[in-house]
C-alpha cells in the first residue's frame, strides 16, 4: 500500500522521503534500479556514505542494479576497476557510460563508415570504447594534441578521412584540440559533431570543477551551433540498456543529482526517478518559487538514507 506522502500519481510536487517505511515502500514498487554515479555513489573517488551497504540490500532483495553514467572519461572496464578499488560489487555489464553509448551511437546509430575516423576531445576511456567497437579515431591522448604549444593553421594537415568530431570530458584540454575540433566540423558540412554529454559541472569530493558541456562549449560557441548529445538525458543510453537487460519501466527507477540529465532521462524514459541532495541539485532547486520545472518523483538526502531499511 502506498501511503498518501508517497502517492505521486496526483501531485506536481517530489515525494520527501523520510521514514523506514518509505524506503520500504520504495523497495516493494522497483523492481530494477538505475543509479547515476558521479554525486550519488561518490563525489571523484570519496564514496558516498552508505551507498555500498544500500546496494548490497538491493542485491540481497534481488534487485537489478544498472549504473548509468554520463561520465565519458572511463570505459566501462575502467569503471569495474573503480568499483573494485571502492569495494563496490559492479559487473562490466551492469555498467553503461557516456563513452559506451557514444561508441554505440556512432557504429549502430549513425553508421559511420569504417574508413571513417573520428576527431576525439577526450580521454583514454572513450578511446577505448571506441576501440572495442572498431571506429578509427585520431587526437584524444595522442601526445601530438597534447601541447600547450600555440596553434597554427599553416603547420597543420587535416586528416581527410574524419567524419565526425566526438567531445567529452577531457581534463587536458588545449586551443590545439579545440582548433582542430573546430576546423573539422567548419570545413566539412559532412563533419558529424557530437558530444559525449552536456554536464556544465562535475562534483567532486572537494566541490564543482567544469564538466564536459563546459568543454564543448567553446566548440558549440565558435561555431555557432549545437552538436548532437549522446549521454542523459538522451534516450541512447537507455537504448543501450533495452539491448542488453530485460525491465518493466513501471517498476524501475532511475537514481540522480542532477534534474536536467538523470532525473530528465527518467522521466523521457518513462522510469521513476528519485533525486539525491548529495551531487549537483540542490534544495532549493525543487522548493520554493523559482523550483525547476523538472520535478523528481521523490527526493532523499543521499542513497545512504535507504539504510533505514536494515534496521
Ligand atoms: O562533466 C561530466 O561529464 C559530468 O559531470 C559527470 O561525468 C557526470 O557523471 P554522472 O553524474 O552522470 O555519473
Ligand atoms: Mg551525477
Amino acid at each position: 500500500m502506498t501511503p498518501a506522502s508517497l502517492d505521486t500519481t496526483t501531485t506536481t510536487m517530489a515525494a520527501r522521503l523520510s521514514t523506514r517505511e518509505h524506503y520500504a515502500d520504495l523497495l516493494d514498487k522497483y523492481d530494477t534500479w538505475l543509479f547515476d554515479c558521479d554525486g550519488v555513489l561518490w563525489q571523484g573517488d570519496k564514496l558516498i556514505e552508505g551507498a555500498t551497504e544500500v546496494l548490497q540490500l538491493l542485491r540481497h532483495h534481488k534487485k537489478s542494479v544498472l549504473f548509468v553514467t554520463n561520465n565519458a572519461t572511463k570505459s566501462r572496464k575502467n569503471y569495474k576497476k573503480k568499483f573494485d578499488s571502492l569495494g563496490v560489487e559492479a559487473h562490466v555489464d551492469e555498467i553503461f557510460g557516456s563513452a559506451f553509448a557514444s561508441a554505440v551511437y556512432i557504429s549502430s546509430v549513425m553508421k559511420m563508415p569504417k574508413d571513417k575516423k573520428v576527431y576525439v576531445i577526450g580521454m583514454a576511456g572513450l578511446e577505448e570504447e571506441l576501440r572495442e567497437e572498431g571506429i578509427q579515431y585520431i587526437g584524444g591522448t595522442d601526445p601530438e594534441d597534447n601541447t600547450l604549444g600555440s596553434f597554427s593553421l599553416a603547420d597543420w594537415t587535416p586528416d581527410p578521412a574524419v567524419g565526425a568530431v566526438l567531445c567529452g570530458l577531457d581534463t587536458s584540454i588545449n586551443y590545439t584540440k579545440l582548433s582542430k575540433a573546430f576546423n573539422y566540423i567548419l570545413r566539412n558540412d559532412g563533419c558529424a559533431f557530437l558530444v559525449t554529454n552536456e554536464d556544465s559541472t562535475y562534483p567532486t569530493a572537494e566541490g564543482l570543477l567544469p564538466g564536459a558541456g563546459s568543454v564543448s562549449a567553446p566548440l558549440r560557441y565558435a561555431l555557432g551551433r549545437d552538436p548532437i548529445a549522446i549521454g542523459k538525458p538522451k534516450g541512447t543510453m537507455l537504448d543501450c540498456i533495452r539491448a542488453k537487460h530485460d525491465f518493466d519501466p513501471k517498476r524501475t527507477i532511475m537514481v540522480g543529482d542532477r534534474l536536467n540529465t538523470d532525473i530528465e532521462f527518467g522521466k523521457a524514459g518513462g522510469l521513476s526517478t528519485l533525486l539525491v541532495l548529495t551531487g549537483i541539485t540542490k534544495e532549493s532547486e525543487i522548493t520554493g518559487p523559482n523550483a525547476s520545472p523538472t520535478v523528481p518523483d521523490y527526493v532523499t538526502n543521499s542513497i545512504g538514507d535507504l539504510r533505514a531499511l536494515l534496521s
